[in-house]
């Protein structure tokens, strides 16, 4: 049976069946600011084919019925009537993934997960077109029921029960509202430590007042009814004692935290009370409330039967050798870190937030124990690992093989991901440098933190065979379970011999399951590579999103195509960034590139490759040409590779604190930063770059740039 679909109608085509509710679920109309649409989607019912609950298998027809957001299923029609019900969801804290060749529709709400399938297209888009205005109404009706609650809270201590029954007729709505926001709080943290204090905030902070006595009132009544060690006790005396923290720094995300509380001091939410026997971390409670709001479109279409989305996690090892300090390589460098990483596992949101007590939260800085002892400059020469594949290229005479090898150059910046979920880099202070002379390599590297908001890292590097440059800026996206990094400014690289120069952008990098033990990283996305001095060839790579269901052996796969002018595929290459890449188009055909093996003990040394343990290295004839203001001078970061996790926490702080004072120095002369070796500029097309000025080298000649007038940054 069709569909049927209740008004307002999708399209003048589809038949409309049965009446429309048109009386507001909620009446928030009059709330201040409330312009959302509230008017409620036509309910849509019919059958769908339904995948059966793993491991079982096979596809059984199933009726459905979604009604305000909520999508409902049994046997059959009667079965919906009679309320015999098979199961139900609301589609709004579902991750939505469509395939439309197979017409297939899957719905992950966690613990629950439909695979769905219609009979035909026209199904399949009336259903998906209905699922969409579902989530958005059930979206805006928790818009609209969170500006109610502030709207309530406003009025004061009168409104504890008007507060109550929100929160128990809207429960998952409220929790989800606010985990959202604690989540989204945390990156802004993370990524971007400095955000500033939006002016419109400040305007709440009137309402805290009146909220205090409510929080105090509801602490005193269920003081004893929860064990010490409770989170939620933990965050209640957050909540209580910071106030000071209020008045300065999203005012609306703490408030949630609060309201989240109360509720479930309310409502004794078992979800949070039930880890009371546990230390606290809220994180894996929060895990589950969180949704996401993205719908994932697959071309590709896999039938690969249902498997639990297994993080990499899984496949690292632990291995029992000693680290061997002091250990060098032929290359004459470290093989090794004078100290293992330590273990972040326990680190959590509400941790963070519960440690900073008390502090103006705009300074709270994360604990030093989320990051390796390499920053972001390091980060980026890393994509220098394979330097060797430009090496290739720039003696590869015919145009289309050459940029086989750009291809595989451009793939290979990506395989450390499969080691390194754990931890982030540091985040450059304004001015920072660091430079990598590798003459094993032959190729010199130098980059420099250009700016500070939004943060940018320029680079450069040059060799007898490359010349190779960056800027890369990054947004993250927090979509509840996951964050995605999406890097603007296209990587370049020219080749000498052949007077070429290539450009690309580069893949999103999703960190999945982010606040959860299960994180693991993933890049997806099209890759364009061109050649701006000639139209010989382009070619376009695909990282291919892997689906939860699809078997481990998919993920992260790569596949490539090199196109002539006339968009012909000359060469088609492929395989997976973490393993290698194979072309079978070329006379002979052969892997392109594999990635380095990784050292046994990668796992106690922050999943390091040999190749990133190097690069923090500081030599005795390092530390005398070095500027001071290089990386590896950086007090906190060089405490942390030594394991002084304490120490380094408080310098970290310090670090932070100085970069604070300076930038303020700095306004109060009106002055603006100019960064030393990088200056802006605009590219071909318009987009704005930061190009070397080609200083770096030729002051270097000075040790330690004892000539010039160097930042005093830590
Ligand atoms: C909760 C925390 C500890 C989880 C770990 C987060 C890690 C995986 C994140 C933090 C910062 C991220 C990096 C930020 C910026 C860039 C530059 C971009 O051009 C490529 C991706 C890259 C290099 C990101 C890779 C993933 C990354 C390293």
């Amino acid at each position: 049976m069709d569909p049927q679909v209740c008004p307002p109608p999708l399209s003048s085509s589809q038949s409309v069946l049965s009446v429309y509710d048109k009386s507001p679920h909620l009446d928030l109309s009059s709330l201040p600011g409330s312009s959302l649409d509230l008017s409620i989607p036509g309910i849509c019912e019919g059958y769908l084919m339904k995948r059966r609950k793993y491991p079982l298998k096979g596809w059984h027809k199933r009726y459905f019925l979604l009604e305000k957001g909520i999508l409902k299923y049994s046997k059959t029609q009667q079965d919906i009537q009679r309320g015999k019900l098979h199961g139900s969801l609301d589609v709004s804290l579902a991750v939505m993934s469509i395939n439309k060749k197979s017409k297939r529709i899957d719905l992950d709400a966690g613990d629950n997960l439909y695979h769905l399938k219609a009979k035909s297209h026209d199904i399949f888009y009336i259903w998906l077109t209905k699922l969409c205005a579902h989530r958005v109404f059930r979206k805006n009706e928790a818009m609209s029921v969170h500006r109610g609650v502030l709207h309530a809270l406003s009025l004061g201590q009168s409104t504890l029960p008007s507060m109550t029954s929100y929160a128990q007729t809207n429960r998952s709505i409220v929790c989800n509202c606010v985990m959202e926001l604690v989540g989204a709080c945390f990156f802004t943290l993370l990524f971007n430590p400095r955000p500033s204090l939006s002016s419109s905030m400040s305007s709440l902070s009137q309402n805290w007042r009146k909220w205090c006595p409510i929080i105090t009132y509801t602490t005193a009544k269920h003081k004893g009814s929860f064990p010490v060690n409770n989170p939620l006790n933990n965050l209640l005396l957050f909540c209580d004692f910071s106030q000071p923290l209020y008045a300065t720094f999203h005012l609306h995300i703490i408030s949630n935290i609060i309201f989240h509380l109360l509720f479930a001091l309310i409502q004794r939410t078992p979800s949070l009370s039930r880890h009371h026997h546990r230390a606290p971390s809220v994180a894996d409670s929060m895990a589950e409330y969180f949704d996401a709001s993205e719908v994932i479109v697959c071309e590709s279409s896999s039938e690969a039967e249902a498997s639990d989305e297994s993080g990499l996690s899984d496949i690292t090892t632990t291995s029992n050798s000693e680290p061997e300090e002091g250990h060098v390589s032929p290359s004459g460098r470290r093989t090794s870190l004078p100290a293992p990483g330590t273990d972040n596992s326990h680190i959590g949101i509400m941790t963070i937030l519960y440690n900073n007590i008390g502090k103006d939260l705009s300074r709270v800085s994360m604990p030093v124990a989320l990051n390796e002892p390499l920053c972001l400059l390091q980060r980026v020469s890393e994509e220098l690992e394979y330097s060797e594949l430009l090496d290739i290229a720039n003696c590869t005479d015919d145009p289309y093989e050459r940029m086989v090898y750009v291809a595989a150059f451009s793939i290979s910046g990506y395989a450390w991901a499969s080691w390194r979920y754990r931890y982030k880099p540091f985040n450059p202070v304004l001015g920072e440098t660091y430079e990598s002379h590798r003459e094993d390599r032959g190729f010199h590297y130098i980059s420099e933190q250009v700016s500070h908001h939004p943060p940018v890292s320029a680079c450069h590097a040059e060799s007898e065979n490359f010349t190779f440059w960056q800027d890369q800026r990054w947004k993250n996206k927090f979509w509840g379970k996951s964050v995605e990094i999406i890097s603007s400014g296209l990587v370049n690289v020219t080749l000498p011999k052949y007077g070429d120069h290539y450009e690309w952008n580069k893949a999103v990098t999703c960190i999945h399951n982010v606040l959860s033990q299960q994180r693991w990283l993933e890049h997806y996305g099209e890759v364009v590579i061109r050649n701006t001095e000639s139209d010989v060839c382009t070619c376009k790579i695909t990282f291919v999103k892997s689906r939860y269901w699809s078997s481990d052996n998919t993920k992260n796969e790569v596949q490539g195509v090199v196109l002539d002018r006339a968009g012909e595929v000359v060469h088609r290459f492929g395989g997976l960034w973490h393993e290698g890449i194979f072309c079978d188009t070329l006379p002979t055909p052969k892997c392109i590139w594999k990635p380095n093996v990784q050292p046994e003990d990668h796992f106690q040394f922050y999943g390091f490759s040999r190749y990133a343990r190097e690069l923090n290295e500081l030599t005795p004839q390092l530390r005398a040409v070095l500027p001071p203001t290089d990386t590896r001078f950086r007090p906190d970061q060089r405490l942390l590779e030594e394991g002084k996790v304490a120490e380094a926490d408080l310098k970290k702080d310090e670090v932070e604190e100085k970069q604070r004072e300076r930038r303020k120095e700095m306004a109060k002369r009106g002055e603006e930063h100019v960064p030393r070796f990088f200056s802006k500029s605009v590219d071909a097309a318009g987009r704005e770059v930061w190009l070397y000025n080609g200083t770096y080298w030729k002051l270097r000649k000075d040790p330690s740039f004892a000539a010039t007038e160097n930042l005093d940054l830590w």
